[in-house]
């Protein structure tokens, strides 16, 4: 059986000195827009100059346009196993609204991500949106099944908000709890300097299609 998720991913057949370029070239550029993105919340200038800085966006605008692909990023990977999945909402180097910079893990498969969320991620006044949160857990619950071998899809996510999550300096954790089947259950929260503000349980669920293609691969994808 196939799914049509396996059409985006594709082996781009790019070398890893062409990886490392591409990386070099558009991750500043992600970086320059996340910027703006703040820029556009708390700039205080006046009409004059927002109408001259958008002329400059507008010429930044039509340079980008000339050469573009349209669509979803998908899932790239060369023939050395290197896995790009750069458009992901909350990890993609090509990202500019993704969060999470990347992740760490230690040994006995704990990972964790520090993270700095400024005020684009405001939800209730001075305090993270809560769907920004499940978006952070999403993604290190889910990294922390596929790093302990049980990479899945997320079938199911609970979330308790203990306390309110400062914007600012926050850590987000998650470990593999138990395996059942094709089930990986996994727990995790996010913690502010004072201690734990939410926490998660994830049900990570491999699909057929990926336990299929799982063994194409020498080993299980590190997206980078
Ligand atoms: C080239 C390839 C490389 C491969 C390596 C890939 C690398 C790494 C990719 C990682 C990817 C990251 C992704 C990021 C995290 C997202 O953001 S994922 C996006 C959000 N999630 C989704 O869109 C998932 C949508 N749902 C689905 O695709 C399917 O419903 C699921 C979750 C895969 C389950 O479908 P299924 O395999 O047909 O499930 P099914 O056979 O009915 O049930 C299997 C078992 O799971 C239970 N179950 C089913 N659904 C659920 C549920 N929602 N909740 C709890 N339990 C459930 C069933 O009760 C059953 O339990 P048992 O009877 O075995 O005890």
């Amino acid at each position: 059986m196939t799914d049509s998720i396996l059409e985006l991913y594709v082996n781009d057949g790019l070398s890893d000195e062409e990886i490392d370029q591409q990386r070099a070239t558009y991750g500043p550029l992600t970086g320059d827009v996340r910027e703006l993105i703040q820029l556009a919340l708390q700039t205080r200038v006046d009409a004059d100059d927002v109408a001259r800085a958008r002329e400059h966006l507008a010429a930044a605008r039509e340079i980008l346009e000339r050469d573009r692909e349209d669509g979803p990023y998908g899932t790239r990977f060369n023939d050395s196993g290197r896995f790009r999945n750069w458009g992901n909402a909350a990890i993609g180097l090509r990202n500019a609204i993704a969060p999470i910079g990347g992740i760490h893990e230690d040994d006995d498969g704990r990972v964790w991500t520090d993270i700095h969320l400024g005020p684009v991620y405001e939800g209730p006044a001075g305090h993270v949106h809560g769907g920004v949160s499940a978006l952070l857990l999403d993604q290190i619950l889910g990294d922390a099944a596929r790093i302990s071998g049980y990479p899945g899809m997320t079938g199911t996510l609970a979330i308790r908000y203990r306390k309110r999550t400062p914007l600012g300096a926050l850590r987000v954790e998650a470990k593999l709890d138990r395996v059942e089947g094709r089930k990986a259950f996994v727990v995790g929260h996010i913690a502010d300097s004072e201690g734990i503000c939410v926490e998660a349980e994830g049900i990570f669920i491999a699909p057929v299609w990926m336990v299929q293609q799982r063994d194409s691969f020498a080993e299980i994808p590190r997206p980078e």
